[in-house]
């Protein structure tokens, strides 16, 4: 088996703004190191894939980002939004978590009607004006490219829409409370292709108003759609740049292999 070199890293700062960074991010489950010193600038507007292997790390460093390992690991480091570092114990969580908002794995809407799903968070906001409500549940499916299959059928069941159209309604529901950043972990990995091209299709056109960070165990995807690639390996993020440069010209060993499928 290769052995490899875990000091030599090659981390890009993109010159672009940032919309958020981490510095130094570490993650404890209990006495294991799940992620070392983890140091990366997201440039505003645009995606990030984070890849790598099977327990690499991706997610653990995706759910810090918006404080959701919070009850069940230890996260020291800085994550900097707005110049705030968000990982400290008195900032507000539910906040945060409005601005950085989260797309799961398995599509998870709620068991109500697909009207709902949008207007639910935004009642709970206070938003009970009939008309302001339609509007802005029109646009967040617009956004998440969803508005044209389910226009006429608001208020039936979100459980019956497909797979794919589910996970749209989940970003669509992020839209709808207006975060600035979406996170988003594997999207796609249980749909069928046709749904992961729609779901693809959707990020690159939300990327001109959002911040688009997103895990993907698949690397078509992440050349397909992400302006920025991070690879991880055993909890260290060794190589971050332009996408095109990391599949292309790939400058540690490992990443090289990893992209080559010599292991993983
Ligand atoms: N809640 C948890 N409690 C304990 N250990 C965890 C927990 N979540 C993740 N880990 C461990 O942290 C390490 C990184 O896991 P993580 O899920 O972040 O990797 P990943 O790269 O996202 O993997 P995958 O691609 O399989 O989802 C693994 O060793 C995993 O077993």
């Amino acid at each position: 088996m290769q052995t490899y070199q875990y000091d030599q890293t090659n981390i890009c700062q993109p010159t672009l703004a940032p919309a958020l960074a981490t510095r130094e991010l570490e993650v404890f489950y209990g006495d294991k190191q799940a992620l070392f010193k983890g140091s990366l600038q997201f440039p505003k507007h645009r995606i990030t894939a984070l890849i790598g292997a099977s327990g690499s790390g991706k997610s653990t460093f995706l759910r810090c980002l918006n404080r959701m390992n919070d009850r069940v690991a230890t996260v020291k480091g800085r994550i900097l939004y707005h110049d705030t570092d968000i990982n400290q114990r008195q900032i507000n969580v539910y906040q945060v978590r409005r601005q950085i908002s989260m797309v799961f794995q398995r599509p998870n809407p709620f068991a109500k009607s697909i009207r709902e799903n949008i207007a639910f968070a935004l009642k709970q906001q206070g938003l009970h004006d009939r008309a302001q409500l339609a509007a802005r549940v029109e646009t967040s499916l617009k956004a998440a490219a969803l508005w044209d299959e389910v226009k006429d059928e608001l208020d039936q069941s979100a459980l019956a829409l497909s797979g794919g159209q589910q996970q749209r309604l989940c970003i669509a529901r992020c839209l709808a409370l207006a975060p600035d950043i979406l996170l988003l972990d594997e999207p796609a990995s249980a749909l069928d292709p046709i749904s992961t091209a729609k779901i693809e299709a959707t990020l690159a056109a939300l990327r001109h108003d959002y911040t688009i960070i997103i895990v993907t165990h698949n690397m078509q995807q992440a050349s397909r759609i992400a302006d920025y690639t991070a690879f991880f390996h055993l909890g260290h993020i060794l190589e971050y740049s332009e996408t095109e440069a990391l599949f292309t010209r790939p400058q540690i060993k490992v990443t090289e292999d990893y992209i080559s499928g010599n292991f993983g």
